[in-house]
Formats: structure tokens, sequence, C-alpha cells
């Protein structure tokens, strides 16, 4: 509807401009119109004295001439002459000389007015618009005129000053006789139907002028009234699209110029759709945005304080809480713990349930510690899934209650969504001022102490101690120091051999990383391989491990060793990492070994963390021909029913059921039930960790498949391991020549037995 009043008021707009031209060019038109009469009327006027002139010069010459035959004076003859000379040009023509310029000419003949230019009467006539057939009857008037001229020239030559007065009174004879005044009325004759025609054409064309003046006058007023009637309408027009009047919009337009957008702006009923309306739009749309810019401004505020998805202080917020019980504590002597809470496993939600239910789990836990806070203790998430507690007035006696009945909370039973949880958390606590005054150092130390109560099993809390420090240290140590051994000649590989029970070949290898450092020393592998699993490191070495061992398989068999599994532990990062299949398959390819001499060793626990993504990396191993197996087994808990489908084929008996096998009943129970549960699923076993006879004898009772151990050998270096092959695939020859099985040879004496690389 706005927009409909806008055009209509453009339109009108328009349409006023247009009739006010054609108002303008109807007023011209008057105007032209009545100067056409005046200007017809005063044509006529000029024609009738140009013909009067004709006739007056006649009576004037007659008079001249007449007066001249009766007194011989010379002056009437010099007037008669200067007459003609005007009227035919050849003298100045006295300004204003019309009719009675004779009369007014003194006796010594000065003259009475300046003179203006020579022309001739006719050429006048002409000039004064006078029409052709007009122009004829003046013409034949003014030779008649000039013949009574060639007469009165005639009376006068007879009539010289010195003549007797009978030539005189013939002289004036001539001048009064019948031809004379019949020659004289020839020239009136013609004057007057002269002024006759005249009268009737201007007379005509003063009609015509007239008729069009009124013609335009009527244009003109119809335009002007119409012209009103329009300006009526775009006024109104105006005042609808405006809305308001002039002076209300503009104070309208003021308001909001300053910034005033509380004030409502009034809008008539009906007149929503005007600039008025529109200004109250905008005044609307203004003061609401200026509602939400503030609502923005204090959501900006409090996530600057705030952790919008656990509603507790965030790390900034945190930093000046922290400062504050801080100076409190110091002012009144009393200790604050500050406890560091880390969910237990909290990725192992995210990646099942996803990340929505995790946000659930992070409220959820958020809620149930604030529940556990005192009034004046502190409660922030740092970020993830660590939270920060600083509880007042707790030291070393009262702090590890209060973490006890944080974890009691957090393990309390739990139902998101669907889903019934069993959570569990790690604290660390470091204690203001035994531990630290500041912020920055306790947080270090209670991150510390819960790295410690994870590395013990989770679940728990444990206070800082200086030795943890200690550790920390070594290990950011070692994790520098493992950056830079890495595909250095400081790390290598070592091999153990594989034995199979039946016929006490070498069957296989289990490649184990060896750490020398020139400064640390040889560097233990369960220290070093925290480290890197800690520091991410544990990628990039697991892959330079596996390409050293595949490289290492493919020279012995250049080197004409029989076919050897080489198996290769691998770590819980470096089987999450989704390229590993493909990894794996380059390796061999570019190593050329053949997929089935590989053997990749995953821990239980690492197969069981995430039994659906195992299943779907093993499947994809085992399309590429490689072997799998499951290390450590035993120590974990396995469900059967995954057992079944991880495409595995072998087992390995964890250490701890071999180590008391000869004595110890139930290790005996556990071994026969696995042997027999993997011979069940198609899967052979092999026990690691054989180092005596008893245990081997035991074993094989038992119908293990493959042993790995001291019995036989300690892990050997490349060169020692080939050697070792040599010497007991010679020895298993020399044996099954003598009709004796070369396991009963060997078994009395194991070959490198006390071989330590
Ligand atoms: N749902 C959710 N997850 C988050 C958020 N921030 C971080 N995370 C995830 O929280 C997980 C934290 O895992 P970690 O504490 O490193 O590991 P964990 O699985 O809890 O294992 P441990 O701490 O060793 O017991 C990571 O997977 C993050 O991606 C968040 O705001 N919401």
């Amino acid at each position: 509807m706005a927009t409909t009043d806008a055009t209509g008021f453009a339109r009108y707009a328009w349409l006023t401009a247009g009739l006010s031209l054609l108002f303008c060019a109807a007023f011209t038109l008057y105007v032209w119109s009545e100067k056409r009469i005046d200007r017809a009327n005063d044509l006529r006027h000029e024609s009738e004295l140009l013909s009067e002139e004709l006739r007056q010069s006649s009576d004037d010459l007659t008079h001249m001439a007449r007066s001249y035959a009766a007194t011989g004076e010379p002056a009437f003859r010099r007037h008669y002459d200067t007459i003609l000379a005007i009227r035919d040009g050849r003298a100045p023509r006295p300004l204003d000389y019309h009719i009675i310029y004779w009369d007014l000419v003194p006796a010594d003949g000065h003259a009475p007015r300046a003179d203006g230019p020579a022309v001739p009467l006719l050429t006048l006539m002409r000039q004064a618009g006078i029409t052709p057939a007009e122009l004829a009857l003046l013409a034949q008037s003014k030779a008649s005129s000039d013949r009574l001229t060639g007469i009165e020239q005639s009376a006068m030559a007879l009539a010289a000053p010195h003549a007797d007065a009978a030539v005189r009174a013939q002289a004036s004879r001539m001048l009064n006789d019948a031809t004379y005044h019949q020659a004289k009325a020839d020239i009136m004759r013609p004057i007057m139907q002269f002024q006759l025609r005249l009268e009737q054409r201007t007379d005509a064309s003063v009609r015509d002028a007239k008729q069009r003046a009124v013609w335009a006058r009527h244009a003109f007023l119809l335009a002007g009234v119409l012209l009103v009637t329009l300006l009526l309408r775009v006024l109104w027009l105006l005042r609808t699209t405006l809305g308001a009047s002039v002076t209300t919009l503009h104070a309208s337009i003021a308001r909001l110029g300053r910034g005033d957008f509380v004030t409502p702006i009034t809008v008539e009923p009906g007149r929503e759709n005007s600039v008025q309306g529109w200004l109250a739009a905008t005044r609307a749309k203004l003061a609401s945005s200026d509602a939400s810019r503030a609502a923005a401004e204090e959501q900006v505020r409090y996530l600057a304080h705030f952790d919008p998805l656990t509603g507790l202080a965030n790390s900034n917020q945190m930093q000046l809480l922290a400062r504050q019980a801080f100076a409190d504590a110091g002012r009144a002597g009393q200790p604050v713990a500050l406890l560091f809470l880390d969910l237990d496993n909290f990725k192992d939600i995210n990646d099942a349930l996803g990340h929505g239910t995790g946000d659930a789990v992070l409220a959820e836990l958020a809620r149930r510690l604030r529940a556990q806070l005192a009034h004046d203790d502190v409660g922030c998430r740092l970020g993830g899934d660590e939270f920060v507690l600083l509880l007042r007035g707790a030291g070393r006696a009262e702090a590890p209650a209060r973490a006890q009945q944080l974890l009691a909370a957090v393990a309390a039973p739990c139902r998101i969504e669907q889903y019934d949880l069993n959570l569990s958390a790690s604290i660390g606590i470091a204690l203001y001022p035994d531990d630290g005054t500041e912020l920055e150092l306790l947080l270090q130390r209670a991150d510390m102490a819960m790295y410690s109560a994870k590395h013990e099993g989770r679940n728990g809390y444990r206070l800082f101690a200086p030795a943890m420090q200690a550790h920390f240290t070594r290990q950011l140590q070692l994790v520098a120091a493992l950056r830079q051994a890495l595909g250095s000649a400081q790390l290598q590989l070592v091999y153990q051999p594989q034995v199979a029970l039946h016929s006490g070949a070498v069957v296989g290898a289990e490649a184990l990383l060896r750490w020398r450092h020139p400064e640390l020393g040889e560097v233990a592998p369960d220290e070093f391989i925290p480290a890197a699993e800690h520091s991410g490191l544990i990628v990039p070495l697991g892959a330079w491990v596996l390409r050293q061992a595949v490289r290492q398989a493919r020279t012995w068999r250049d080197a004409g060793l029989p076919p050897l599994t080489m198996a290769v532990n691998l770590s819980a990062a470096q089987f999450r990492q989704p390229g590993l299949p493909e990894l794996v398959s380059q390796v061999l390819r570019e190593e050329g070994l053949a997929p089935d001499c590989l053997e990749l060793e995953l821990t239980e626990g690492v197969a069981m963390h995430d039994p659906h993504g195992a299943v779907h990396t093993m499947n994809s191993l085992h399309e590429r021909g490689v072997r799998m197996a499951i290390d450590d087994f035993g120590t974990g808990f396995s469900s059967l029913s995954y057992l079944k489908q991880f495409k595995i084929c072998k087992l390995k008996i964890d250490r701890s059921f071999v180590r008391d096998i000869g004595d110890n009943p139930e290790d005996q129970a556990i071994v026969a039930a696995i042997v027999s549960m993997a011979r069940g699923l198609g899967l052979s076993t092999i026990s690691e960790g054989v180092e005596t006879e008893q245990q081997l004898a035991m074993l094989r009772e038992q119908g293990c498949d493959e042993i790995q151990g001291y019995y036989y050998s300690r892990p050997l270096a490349a060169d020692a391991f080939e050697a070792f092959v040599r010497a007991r695939l010679a020895a298993v020859r020399l044996a099954s020549d003598d009709g004796v099985s070369a396991n009963n040879r060997t078994q009395a004496r194991p070959i490198f037995g006390s071989a330590r690389v």
C-alpha cells in the first residue's frame, strides 16, 4: 500500500509537472494572441496614417500650388517641391511627419521637427504589411497624384513671381477646373477603397487573433484549474506517503538521529506503511537490535568468565578466584587444596555415544561437583574433561577425604539419555602453600599428581609428592631425547626367536625396540615406551619399527633363512590411526615382503578398548593378508563373542601365567583353558616368558604350539639371530638324521640361551 502511495505520488508529481508546462504554454499562447490583436490594430493604424499621408500630401501639394499661383510667393513653390521630395524619398522625412506638418512650418521656412531618414512613402506602405492588392490601390492613387502634380507644375510655371494678374488667374483656373477636380477625385477613390479593404482585413485579423486569444484563455484557465486540482491531489498523496505532517516527520527523524530509540513514534491508524510508519518500524528494529546487542554484550561478558556448557567458572575466571582464595588464605594462615580432576576414558564416551552425550555427561559431572562444594569453594572447568576445584581450608589432612567424596559423587549411578554409565575420575591434589603459592605451579603439580593417579589405575586420587616432579622431569627429558633419537643409530631392533614346540624349529621372531642414548645410557622400554605414548611420539616410532622389522625379515629371506614370521607390536595409538592398514601394505610393498610373513601383535586391552573399531581395522588388515595376534592374553577382559569376530590367528599367553606354571595348578588350568579355547576358535597359541625346562614341559603337556623366552634365547641382534636360526636348523637336521626329536635334543641345551642384547 505504501509502495502504491509512493508510486501514485510520483505519478501525480510528474503529471503536475507536465500540466504546469502546459499551463505555461497556454498562458504564453494567450499573451501572444492578445499581442497579435494589438499588432493588428497597430498595423491598421499605421496603414491608415500612411494612406492619410498620401491623401494629405496631395491636398498639401494642391494647397501649395494654388497659393503659389495666387500669390507668386516662392516659399509656396519651395514647400511644394519639399513635399514631393519627402513623399518620393528624396528628402529626409521629418520625425512624426503625419498629417499636420505644413501648418506648423513658420514663415521663415525653418523645419519644426528634426529629420528622420529619407524613405519613399510607397516603401513605408510596403513595410506596414499592406497586401499587394491594397498596395496596388495606393500605387494607383499615387499615380493619380503624380498626374495631378503635372497639372500643378504647369500651373506654377505660369505663375512665376513677376507674372501679370491674367496669367496668374489662368494658372489659378487650371488648379480649380473640372479636369483638376477629376484628377483629384481619382486620387481619393483608391484611397477610400484601400481604407475599406484595410478595415476589412484588419477586422478579420483582429477577429482571428481575438478568437485565438479566447481559445488560449480557455486552455489557460482549464490548465490552471487542472493544475490546482492536481496540486491538491499531490499534496494529499504526499501527506499519505509521509503519514504525518512534515514537522512531525522532522521531529521523528531528529529523535532517531540523536540515538533516541526508546521514545515511540506514533502512527495514525492505517498509516503504517507510510514514511512515518517506516520510521516507527525502524525505531522498533533499532530498539530491539539495541536490546540484542546489549544481550550479546552480556553473553560475551559471561563467556569471558564462565564455561557455557557447565556454567562453571572458566580458566580466566579461575585465575581471579584463585588469586582471591590464596590471598584470603595467606592472610588467615589457612591452606587451600587445589584438586585437578580428569574423567577417566571420557574419549570412549564421546567416540561410542557421540559428542552430544559427552556434553551431557560433562554437564552432569559439573552439577555433581558443584553439589560437593562449600559456598566459598571454587569450581571451574579448564576445558575438555578437566576440572579444577579450590577447597578453602582443606590441608593435607582434609583434602584426601574431600577428594574421596568427589570420586564417590562422580561414581554414583548415572543415567544420561538412555545410557547407564559408570563414570570415574582421577584426581591430583596440590596444596597451598605447601606445594606452592602460585596458581601456575600448583596447577602443574596437581596435574602431575592426577597423571600419577591415572597411571596407577585411575578412579583414585594422589597428593603431589616431590618424587613426581622428578618423574615428570625425567619423562620430559626422555621425550626430548627420543624426538632426537628417532631415525638415528641410538634406536635399534632386537629379535627374540619364536620356536615351534612340535619341531623345535625357529618359526618366527618378535621385533623389540632398544634405545641406547649417549648420555642417558640404555633406557628401558618400560620407561621410554610410556613416554612415547604420552607424547604421541609412539606413532612415528611405531612406523619406524614396522619398516625396520619388515626390511630385516626381507634381508633374512634373501640370506636364505627359512620362512619366518616377523611379529611386531602395535601400540594403542598406532592401532587407532585410520591409515594403519594402508601404511602396513605400503611398507610391505616397498620392502618386498609377503604379507603373511608379518604378524601384528595387539594387547588384549587395546583390542577390547573399542571392539567395534578393532574388528574393522583387523578385517582390513586381514584382507591385505597380514596376520594378527593378541598379545598378553589372559590379563584383560576379552569378550568371547568379540574374540570370535577378531580376524586373529594366534593368542600369546601372558608371561604371568607361565612364570609359576610348574607349581601353580591355577595357572596350569588357565593355560589349559586358553589353549583349549584357542583350538576351539581355530587359533594357535604361543607362550612368552618361558625360561625353564619345567615350564616348557608343562606347556608342551597343555598343548601350546609355540614358545618364546630365555629358555631358547634372549632377544638377539639381527646377526646373532641369523646365526641362531642357522645353528638351530643344523641341530634339527642332525637330530632328525639321528632319529631323535630336535626338540628333545635342544631342550637339554638351549642355544645362545645366555646371550644378552
Ligand atoms: N563432549 C565433549 N568432549 C570434549 C570436549 N572438549 C574436549 N572433549 C573431548 O574429551 C576427550 C578428553 O580425553 P582425554 O582426557 O585426553 O582422554 P580420556 O579418554 O579421558 O582418557 P584419560 O584421561 O587418560 O582417562 C577428548 O576426546 C576430547 O575430544 C567438550 O566440550 N565436549
